[in-house]
């Protein structure tokens, strides 16, 4: 659904982004992290086709973001970490100026504000002004403004700043529901325990290269395993994307590999038979769900 390959952005004097790459798949939920400056917002930007990267693709849905800026906004929503509402609209004002700029028929407006604020809960704030209203439902009229027009993919920085425990909780419902809608999303925040509660995914970004991606919670059909071996076996990410039921999530060195697999025991065991008939010398392979938090620091304690 997401791919980024080898994106290259600078400012003057700054790499902000160091050929960085990687896919995520329909339906998930990616935690975007990273220290301070590491790139995340330039990251979205890009992926958002708001920024010209130097080098690089990225591509959403099958379209080609850089070739096709204004396609890609149809299919992505997204959040900037510094939003702004018009102040001197109100929130259905807000919304039906939005969903006209996204292309939705005047006639269908009133449907897909009604649509976007039940899901936001906002409805019975859509007479008011952003000034009236706190700053965790300022936030959720800026994600309705970034989702009204049902894009495939959701991009939101930093959504959850600012929001106490109670409304940052409410956010991770959000994105569940979101994600059980068929969306794909990438959230990027600092507050690892609250995209425990619903990543799938972690990216951790650190000077603009991405220095890890963790599966943290696969879809419950799917379980992320580990595959390390005994040596390098340079055909590695070759033959894994080969066999059947496997979802190559990443290799490293030719000699460990994340794969998700049908959470099946009987299924399991026909990937690990063919593995082996590969004549690939395979010394371990068992689940590989891990900890957010932990896999996050691990992540930064490994870099030089
Ligand atoms: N407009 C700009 N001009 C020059 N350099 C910039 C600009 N915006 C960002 N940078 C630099 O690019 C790098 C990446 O910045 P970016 O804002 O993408 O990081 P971030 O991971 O989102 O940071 P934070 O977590 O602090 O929001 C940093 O070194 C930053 O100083």
């Amino acid at each position: 659904m997401i791919t980024v390959d080898d994106l290259i952005f600078e400012y003057p004097g700054v790499r902000a982004l160091d050929r960085a790459s990687f896919t995520i798949p329909q339906g998930r939920i990616a935690a975007l992290v990273g220290p301070n400056g590491a790139g995340k917002t330039t990251l979205m930007r890009c992926m958002a086709a708001l920024e010209q990267p130097v080098s690089g693709r990225v591509e959403i849905g099958g379209i080609d973001v850089l070739e096709q800026p204004r396609a890609c906004h149809r299919i992505i929503g997204y959040l900037s970490d510094f939003f702004g509402l018009y102040q001197r609209l109100t929130v259905r004002q807000c919304l039906h100026y939005v969903a006209r700029a996204q292309g939705i028929a005047a006639a269908d407006c009133a449907a897909a504000i009604a649509d976007v604020s039940h899901g936001l809960q906002i409805k019975d704030r859509l007479d008011q002004y952003p000034s009236a209203l706190s700053r965790g439902l300022r936030q959720r009229v800026a994600i309705a403004q970034a989702i009204i027009h049902k894009p495939a993919v959701v991009l939101l920085d930093e959504p959850a700043s600012g929001l106490d425990p109670e409304a940052r909780h409410q956010l991770a419902e959000l994105f569940l529901q979101l994600q059980r809608q068929g969306m794909t999303l990438m959230v990027s925040s600092h507050i690892l325990a609250e995209l425990e509660a619903y990543s799938t995914d972690m990216l951790v970004l650190r000077q603009g290269r991405i220095v890890e991606h963790a599966v943290i919670n696969a879809p419950a059909l799917r379980k992320p395993f580990r595959l390390v071996l005994a040596g390098a076996y340079p055909q590695l990410a070759e033959t894994l994307q080969k066999l059947q039921g496997v979802e190559l999530v990443r290799t490293d060195q030719d000699r460990m590999a994340i794969v998700n697999l049908e959470n099946d025991g009987d299924r399991q065991h026909q990937v690990l038979k063919a593995l082996l008939d590969t004549g690939m010398p395979v010394c371990e392979f068992g689940p590989a769900t891990v900890n957010l938090q932990d896999a996050y620091l691990q992540t930064l304690h490994k870099q030089p």
